[in-house]
């Protein structure tokens, strides 16, 4: 996935980019390229991007790891989305007035998640850790400088600390956990990779060895964040780390599949002319990301994608939107234990405590209404309970979905059953299915 709000998604213009960046300009060659070997040349293109396009000042050290920043706002965009589309409001846009808080986890020499994140969203708020002293005080001062640390902490950890310490940063529950872990597991291993490449190394990889190498390579660092998400659960509403391998990620997966995960996320990164990088999230919270956002890789097998939050239905070719729309209204509004509201005039969200549509769901109903009107006169708070559980569906639905109609320029209506909440796909399959016996096409 290359965000279509990336603004880098079209090669960079250096001529232009010159023209309003002198010090970019010294940088490049008569020929209005860029050479990508010179890691100076590398350094002032991230910083004249950095400033032009979000007003953030960076000094780079020339020891440390230079961010590429059409990757790092790829990365910010896709957790943007990811949070959106999960967030209770079920409408998949962005709620400006909601407060996030992230952890960035190996911040690197300036802090550029935490950076990018707060300059694009106001009201996000970062914790940002690294085990490296030096990258701990150019972060802090980049951070500073940027008139940030209000709303950006840089904390120095160490490499024994848990990844995600919540309980040391004193902080109950985060939105989001974010991390571009050290790839490699050896020099020899960085070397190889290098090699493979065919570019010499470090040509424009200015990275310490503290940044590119960790034990175990990428898997291990991100397996113990996935272990230690085990005892944080619902703590943190989205754990994420990109990944510098496409078998890292298929590893990763699987990783998660052992441990029974029901919701996670899986895209990729493109970066430049064909560099690539992955990405994974995981959640033990049932909201859904949109489907473009949690199969954003079609080469990767499919058990190792996340079933789809989308379902297609299609209507015959003679339907009128407001029929639609009104029989919608009245098989949703007989279901018991299924609350909907139309958010608009084509589009309704909804939330069942369990599976209320099948024969066998309705069966049981009809069994719990005979049993209350006899005891009517015995018990009249069995009456409220469905009452009582409509005061607060989202917090124990078993599905919640959303269902958008629209009428197409051809005059066809399109129908879009959207999967917002639940850990059982079987469940919301059988929705669907309910759905579209009883508006498909025959
Ligand atoms: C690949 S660099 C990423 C830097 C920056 N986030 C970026 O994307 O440009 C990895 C970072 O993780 C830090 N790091 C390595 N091990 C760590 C650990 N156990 N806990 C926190 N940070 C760590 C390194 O010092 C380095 O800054």
């Amino acid at each position: 996935m290359n965000s279509s709000r990336n603004i880098y998604r079209r090669e960079i213009d250096f001529r232009a980019l010159a023209l309003q960046s002198p010090e970019f300009s010294r940088r490049l060659k008569a020929n209005d390229q860029l050479d990508f070997s010179d890691p100076d040349a590398v350094r002032q293109l991230t910083k004249s991007l950095l400033e032009r396009d979000f007003k953030i000042r960076v000094d780079l050290p020339g020891n440390r790891l230079c961010p590429p920043v059409p990757n790092r706002l790829n990365y910010i965009l896709w957790l943007q989305d990811l949070l959106d589309t999960t967030s209770e409001a079920g409408d998949d846009e962005y709620d400006p007035e909601k407060e996030v808080l992230g952890l960035d986890i190996g911040t690197g020499c300036c802090s550029i998640y935490p950076l990018l994140g707060c300059s694009m969203r106001s009201r996000w708020k970062f914790f940002a850790t690294d085990i490296d002293e030096d990258n701990i005080v150019s972060s802090r001062k980049t951070v500073s400088e940027n008139q940030k640390s209000d709303r950006i902490t840089v904390v120095k950890t160490d490499p024994d600390d848990l990844l995600i310490p919540l309980d040391k940063l004193g902080i109950d529950r985060l939105d989001f956990t974010m991390c571009n872990p050290p790839f490699y597991e050896s020099e020899q291993e960085l070397l190889s990779s290098a090699a493979a490449k065919s570019r010499p190394p470090y040509s424009a990889c200015t990275g310490a060895a503290v940044e590119m190498i960790t034990p175990g390579g990428e898997i291990t660092f991100v397996s113990n964040m996935i272990t230690q998400s085990l005892n944080l659960q619902t703590r943190v509403r989205w754990f994420t780390s990109m990944l510098g391998k496409l078998s890292s990620l298929s590893a990763i997966v699987q990783k998660l599949l052992d441990l029974d995960v029901e919701n996670w996320a899986v895209t990729e990164f493109v970066q430049g002319k064909g560099t690539k990088r992955w990405a994974v999230a995981w959640s033990w919270m049932d909201w859904r990301p949109r489907s473009d956002l949690s199969r954003g890789l079609s080469t990767l097998p499919k058990h190792l994608l996340p079933f789809p939050s989308h379902f297609n239905v299609e209507l015959p070719k003679d339907t009128k939107l407001e029929q639609v729309c009104s029989k919608l209204e009245s098989e949703l509004s007989v279901l018991r234990y299924l609350v909907h509201t139309w958010v608009t005039k084509e589009s309704c969200v909804g939330f069942a405590r369990e599976d209320v549509w099948s024969r066998k769901a309705r069966r049981k109903f009809s069994k719990e209404q005979h049993t209350k009107s006899a005891n009517e006169n015995d018990d009249p708070d069995v009456m409220d309970l469905e009452e009582q559980w409509k005061k607060a569906p989202k917090d124990v639905a078993a599905l919640g979905f959303r269902i958008d109609l629209r009428l197409e320029a051809d005059t066809s209506v399109s129908m879009v059953i959207r999967w917002l909440k639940g850990m059982d796909q079987v469940l919301f399959e059988s929705f669907c299915g309910m759905i579209k016996r009883k508006f498909g096409e025959e």
